[in-house]
């Protein structure tokens, strides 16, 4: 693993207007590993995603991606630098088809050793390749959240971010969504993944961030959090 944070985030304020939410979060990402970011509802989790990927203008602190700052630059530069998000939401286009929606942001940037084809994609999600020629609208909620993920792997994205990815979806689903993130983390993809569901993450996060009103009010191991179930209940509500 490069000693080389993938991201850095250092005294990381944002908030929207006068509403501050975060308030200095000090974290890094390297390279190949799982991060999870976790915390009760309306603790800053989104905003800290969005702040990331530019929909938002932090206040004050810095962000680095690949040691370079980026938290003055646009979303589709960002983008573009390899950063791929998953929403909350899923956001499929009602009127492309599965495959359409594959092709058109497939990009071989990043200069990955094995770029995500349509195939490998397909590979991963079989359920794709049976409704390749469905449209969005046409797709359950389990197909659509595939969908966005694979998405979001064709852009070859040296950190992938996931936010909520298996809110709402039926626990079968929900298992085959986890199983794929392990498969990707096996295949040393980069990933900051928000969800609730602690005890799947655990075995799949190698770090764990947990957010209390827009603080880090703890960090550490899977091993570590799997160990300290006082804070499951103080921080998480679990
Ligand atoms: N667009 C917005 N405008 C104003 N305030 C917002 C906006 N989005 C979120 N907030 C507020 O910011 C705070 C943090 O919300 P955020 O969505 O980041 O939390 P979260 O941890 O992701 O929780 P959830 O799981 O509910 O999405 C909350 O108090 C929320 O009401």
């Amino acid at each position: 693993m490069s000693a080389i944070p993938l991201l850095s985030c250092r005294g990381l304020e944002a908030g929207y207007g006068a509403s501050q939410v975060l308030f200095g979060l000090d974290f890094e990402i390297r390279p190949g590993e799982v991060m999870a970011l976790l915390g009760r509802n309306g603790m800053g989790k989104s905003t800290t995603i969005r702040t990331i990927v530019g929909g938002l203008r932090p206040q004050r602190g810095e962000i680095l991606f690949d040691g370079r700052p980026i938290q003055a630059a646009r979303a589709d530069h960002i983008a573009r630098l390899g950063v791929a998000i998953v929403p909350e939401g899923r956001q499929c286009f009602p009127n492309l088809t599965v495959r359409e929606h594959l092709v058109a942001f497939a990009d071989r940037r990043n200069g990955v050793a094995e770029p995500w084809t349509l195939e490998r994609l397909y590979g991963l999600f079989p359920r794709l390749a049976e409704r390749a020629d469905h449209m969005g609208n046409q797709l359950s909620g389990g197909e659509q959240q595939m969908l966005a993920i694979a998405r979001a792997l064709s852009t070859n994205p040296r950190l992938l971010i996931l936010d909520e990815a298996t809110e709402g979806l039926a626990p079968v689903i929900r298992d085959e969504i986890w199983r794929c993130l392990a498969l990707l983390k096996a295949q040393g993809q980069t990933t900051l993944v928000v969800d609730k569901y602690v005890e799947k993450l655990l075995p799949l996060a190698d770090r764990n961030l947990i957010l209390e009103r827009g603080r880090i009010a703890w960090q550490g191991s899977s091993a570590e959090l799997d160990a300290q179930r006082e804070v499951w209940h103080r921080y998480l509500g679990v």
